[in-house]
């Protein structure tokens, strides 16, 4: 599985977002490092704080299936411009991978940022030690 073939698979996921409200469609593909990929879409509720994000359903789909080692996450949206993972997700990601490749997507056209980029000077389980 390659980075564009990841970013197809976030398309397809994207196709399934539930957004209602915001109309924003947002689809997530996780790729683990033993080679298996789970999909996730945004999800919007009425009472918009339970919301999940596209990234955060994929991510949450690998934890609950014993799958916590992740070589990449691509992200992809109904918006004309890339979108970058909200605060909450990055601060997901680094809880369970600090060397995730994020692939931010549009189209055929493709960046790639390491954790510590989006979220500086993270709040990690070192800390509580
Ligand atoms: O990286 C992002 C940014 C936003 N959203 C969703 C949350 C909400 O459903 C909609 C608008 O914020 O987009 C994601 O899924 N991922
Ligand atoms: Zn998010």
């Amino acid at each position: 599985m390659n980075y564009k073939q990841l970013v197809e698979k976030a398309y397809e996921a994207m196709d399934f977002s539930y957004s209602p409200y915001s109309n924003f469609k947002v689809g997530a593909a996780l790729l683990t490092k033993s080679g298996k990929v789970y999909t996730g879409c945004n999800v919007e509720i009425a009472s918009f704080g339970a919301t999940n994000c596209a990234e955060r359903t994929a991510i949450f789909k690998a934890i609950s299936e014993g799958e916590h080692d992740y070589k990449a996450i691509a992200v992809v949206s109904s918006s004309r411009d890339f979108t970058y993972p909200c605060g909450i997700c990055r601060q997901v990601i680094v809880e369970f991978s600090k060397d995730i490749d994020i692939i931010v997507a549009k189209d055929y056209d493709y960046e790639v940022y390491k954790i510590e980029e989006l979220l500086p000077k993270s709040f990690t389980q070192i800390d509580l030690k």
